[in-house]
């Protein structure tokens, strides 16, 4: 039975462990789908060219009142799809290429197939060729194997032929109507790329507002956002579910009773869960904790000597820098087992990039009050600050929430243009403790840039009087 010093599963953050330091050691690398995971093929990259393309498509409806009129004529759907994995199969492909066939590799085999574990710190992999399985043992593992989509149990779904982000951006058409289960991110950036695609887009969602994990500010000015764009269905549940020809028919219950609803494509986007279950991580030991997840310390190691995990996998964050992140931890920690160091998990900021964006970081309001904490909080309107007159922009704002004493930042949060970019000072002054008053005031803010929806809502924050202001 092959034995190695290293095994890594998954080829999504895990493919980026192997480095020249790495070339003494007997790798194996196990992969049962495209190279370069959920990120690069059905994830973050794509979504977010699908999302650039979106905003393009829509910005005849939004130049209108800046007094400029614009029309769009046409929507090249296969284009769109066609330019965008052009782009990304050969980059999953050249990744594959290389751990196989590159000298850089000598010393790293690659398994294409299903791991499942057999036994302790044991593998065996089925080939996706349909081979021979094959048992291999190893020092060290890796688990780096992410997580998939979840469908809900729903009555009749499985007979239907939905979608989830794996396979709702390979359409080969647009449809007339798409229909969205969820009031998640994959929800939010998906309502946003086919409507400005021109796709009718019904979102149902069993809570009272979409991205409801945000602060509460956020999510409801979102979700007043989303009514006007899209037909969203609140406190809605889909009871039962029939295909009709080319017609999907869903059963709802909501606020207005029980209807149906019929639509052309279903994008269920009901959230994600790890593959622990598909590994079966018990053979081998592992502890999993709620939802499945490997438990994991802050080091990276699971509760079995010798085996690491890092990303969707372990992580409570379903987010690629959180994953990418938890890498190099896992990188540092099998290449200097005596100077360990631990993730630092203090500030993940998340970015939702539908229309309006959204990024934030730290607490929400609501969490802040749940814990007691003393804090104050100021919101920024874009419509205040230059660029946003600029911009016409009157649905923006910032949030920022910091401990009225010390000024220690709290949590931001911002709706409007930009704001994924925008969060970033945030992010950097807390995580090098920079307090809100010489944040606002040790530096110079571009004048009349965006950045100024920062500095002024940190400046109206009621801190209490202090020299350093
Ligand atoms: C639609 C969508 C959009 C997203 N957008 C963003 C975004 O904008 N920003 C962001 O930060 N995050 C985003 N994410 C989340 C991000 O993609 C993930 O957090 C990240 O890719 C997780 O990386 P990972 O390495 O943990 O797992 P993955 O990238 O999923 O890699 C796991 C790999 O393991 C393989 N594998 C699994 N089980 C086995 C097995 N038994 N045997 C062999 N191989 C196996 C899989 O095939 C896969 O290649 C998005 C996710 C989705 C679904
Ligand atoms: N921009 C980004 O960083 C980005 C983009 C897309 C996805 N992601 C990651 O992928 C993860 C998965 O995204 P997602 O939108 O699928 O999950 P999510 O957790 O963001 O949202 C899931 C939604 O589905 C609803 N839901 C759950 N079970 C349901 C059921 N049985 N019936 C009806 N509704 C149900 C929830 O109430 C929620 O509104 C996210 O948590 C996020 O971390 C990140």
């Amino acid at each position: 039975m092959p034995h190695f010093d290293v095994v890594i599963v998954g080829t999504g953050s895990g493919n980026s462990i192997l480095d020249e330091r790495f070339a003494g050691w007997d790798v194996a690398l196990v992969e049962r789908g495209r190279f370069g995971g959920t990120c690069l093929n059905v994830g973050c990259i794509p979504t977010k060219m699908f999302v650039y393309t979106a905003d393009v498509a829509g910005t005849p409806a939004e130049a209108a009142k800046l007094g400029v009129d614009q029309t769009l004529d046409h929507v090249r759907w296969r284009d769109i799809r066609d330019r965008i994995f052009g782009r990304i199969d050969p980059i999953a492909e050249s990744g594959r290429e290389y751990r196989i066939g590159h000298d850089d590799n000598r010393n790293v085999t690659v398994y294409l197939g299903n791991a499942v574990f057999s036994g302790h710190k044991e593998l065996t992999i089925t080939p996706e060729d349909g081979g021979v399985p094959e048992t291999i043992t190893a020092d060290q593992i890796v688990v780096a194997a992410g997580g998939r989509p979840v469908v809900p149990d729903i009555d009749g779904l499985a007979e239907l032929p939905y979608h989830t982000s794996d396979t709702v951006m390979r359409l080969e058409k647009l449809p007339r109507r798409m229909t969205i289960l969820g009031g998640g991110f994959v929800a939010a950036e998906f309502a946003h790329v086919f409507s400005s695609l021109g796709v009718e887009v019904t979102v149902v969602a069993r809570s009272g507002s979409l991205l409801r994990a945000e602060d509460a500010g956020i999510s409801a000015r979102f979700t007043e956002l989303a009514r006007h764009r899209w037909d969203v269905r609140l406190h809605t549940k889909v009871v039962h579910a029939e295909q009709d020809g080319q017609v999907s028919r869903l059963q709802l219950e909501g606020p207005r009773g029980e209807e149906v609803l019929e639509t052309d494509v279903l994008l269920v986007a009901t959230g994600r869960r790890p593959n622990t279950d598909q590994l079966d991580v018990a053979a081998t030991g592992l502890q999993t904790r709620d939802g499945g997840h490997l438990v994991v310390d802050e080091y990276q190691r699971t509760t079995v000597d010798g085996i690491w995990a890092l990303g969707d996998i372990s992580s409570p964050w379903t987010l690629k820098h959180v994953a990418n992140h938890e890498q190099r931890v896992v990188q540092h920690n099998l290449l200097y087992p005596d100077e360990l160091v631990a993730s630092d998990h203090r500030f993940v900021p998340h970015a939702v990039f539908s229309s309006p964006q959204i990024a934030a970081v730290g607490l929400t309001e609501q969490a802040a009050r749940e814990r007691d904490l003393d804090y104050v909080v100021a919101t920024q309107d874009y419509s205040d600050v230059a660029y946003g007159w600029a911009m016409e922009n009157t649905t923006g704002f910032a949030k920022v929430l910091a401990d009225p004493r010390s000024g220690t930042l709290l949590g931001a949060h911002i709706l409007g243009p930009q704001a994924p970019t925008l969060i970033q000072p945030f992010i950097q002054a807390m995580s090098f403790g920079l307090d809100a008053r010489t944040m606002a005031r040790g530096q110079y803010w571009i004048h009349p840039a965006l950045p100024e929806l920062i500095e002024n809502a940190l400046l109206k924050l009621p801190l209490d009087a202090s020299p350093a202001q």
